[in-house]
């Protein structure tokens, strides 16, 4: 039985794909694979004992990819699974941004319904107090076009927005989504010094830490609403709440909570609420389930962010997973310890990203004794990280 540990809120859909048979969830042996949303696994250390961490969502700087990676631990996310969730959220955001509508409700739950009060004839004579814009014509800026960021675009601007984007690495995948009247900045000023609104839907990486920062607020058009529902990090609170008060910008929404920005008048903070429906719960989680089973089972490598997409047809009784790092004369040293144990090779990949590299090798003859003596002399190599063997569940 493979061993799975969740933490967080993980939808029953995506559990479903657990086959009991196969799988035992949060049993009390050390577990194969983690299932987690936003847990922080940086306080902890990895269970020795795992093959691979399963993120029920986009952002996974909440994992230690470099200890992962160093440990042979594949780790997956669900690109795109919760993009249209946030993708909502931002169109809700942008709106109440325009139109104040939760003040406005909030007052009118304040009126006094006493007998002789009319509640009716109050609530339309105050209306005036709480007069909004409308997005149409107006200028949003959207910093990051990837799955969550082409889809806000394309949507504001069937608003009637003008829309104005920015990332310099978009993948081809998204580029084809992003509709071609939509202009791309050649820099984040660009998109900051016209825009009425900015949206933020970057990852929280090393190199976009403070990405909004004092130099870029002032950058700003004066007035300007800021939104970030990518990840606190990104922009740096302390210059944001001197922009707030100098009126440089005059509404900050996030859906990052901090005790500096609660307490303040124009800065509206959700509860991390971006990829929180039913639907993108469902998504994620089941995305991921079925990748982690994939790897678990077959070995097969999808949707990884520290290894490479392998795929591969499992048509010999045994596999061999190699995880190493992506340094010359690999494939040539591990075809080298199968020559000396005489083992054949029937199929055979090799595949790398970044660092770190993968060898799947498919053969028609194994037993445990010789399983060990190849896993061995493959681990004796100094680059190589993980050895698996897997017998072929459709072969007896
Ligand atoms: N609030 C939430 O609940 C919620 C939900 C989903 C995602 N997120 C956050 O939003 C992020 C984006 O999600 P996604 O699904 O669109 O991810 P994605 O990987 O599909 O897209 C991210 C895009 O950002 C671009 N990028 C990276 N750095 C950039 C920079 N400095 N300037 C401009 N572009 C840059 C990349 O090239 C990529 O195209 C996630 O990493 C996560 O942190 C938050
Ligand atoms: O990166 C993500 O996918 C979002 O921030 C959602 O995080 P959550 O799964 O903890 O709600």
């Amino acid at each position: 039985m493979y061993q799975i540990k969740t933490y967080n809120v993980i939808s029953n859909v995506g559990l479903a794909v657990f086959e009991k048979d196969k799988y035992e969830i949060n049993g009390v042996t050390e577990p194969d694979a983690l299932l987690i949303r936003s847990q922080n696994l940086h306080r902890g250390v990895l269970p020795v004992s795992l093959l691979a961490i399963g993120r029920a969502g986009a952002g996974v700087n909440n994992i230690p990819l470099d200890k992962a990676s160093e440990n042979g631990v594949v780790v997956f996310n669900s690109p795109g699974a919760n993009s249209n969730a946030v993708k909502e959220l931002i169109v809700a955001v942008l709106i109440m941004a325009a139109r104040p509508i939760i003040p406005a409700i909030g007052w009118v739950n304040t009126l006094n319904s006493g007998e002789d009060a009319d509640v009716t004839l109050q609530a339309e004579s105050g209306k005036n107090h709480f007069r909004g814009t409308e997005l149409a014509g107006k200028t949003l800026g959207v910093i990051g076009l990837g799955a969550v960021g082409s889809k806000v675009a394309d949507t504001a601007k069937q608003l009637g927005m003008k829309v104005i984007g920015y990332d310099p690495n978009i993948s081809v995948e998204h580029a084809w989504k992003v509709s071609n009247d939509i202009p791309r900045a050649g820099s984040i000023s660009e998109v900051l010094k016209d825009s009425d609104y900015v949206t933020i839907h970057i990852p929280y990486t090393e190199k976009n830490k403070d990405l909004i920062s004092a130099k870029e607020l002032l950058t700003m058009k004066k007035g300007a609403v800021l939104l970030n529902y990518s990840r606190d990090g990104i922009v740096e609170e302390a210059p944001v709440l001197s922009a707030l008060e100098s009126g440089q910008i005059s509404q900050y929404w996030t859906d990052f909570a901090s005790d500096e920005l609660v307490t303040h008048e124009n800065v509206m903070v959700t509860p991390h609420l971006g990829g929180t429906t039913e639907e993108a719960e469902d998504n994620c989680a089941e995305m991921v389930a079925n990748t982690l089973c994939k790897y678990l089972e077959t070995g097969e490598i999808e949707h990884s962010v520290n290894f490479p997409s392998v795929y591969m047809p499992f048509n010999s009784p045994y596999r061999l997973t190699l995880l190493h790092q992506n340094v010359p004369s690999m494939v040539s040293k591990i075809a080298t310890v199968l020559a000396e144990l005489n083992i054949n090779i029937a199929n055979m990949i090799n595949s790398s990203k970044g660092d770190y590299a993968y060898t799947m090798i498919d053969v028609d003859e194994m037993d445990t004794k010789l399983y060990d003596e190849f896993e061995q002399k493959c681990l004796d190599i100094d680059a190589i990280i993980r050895v698996r063997g897997l017998k072929n569940p459709q072969i007896d």
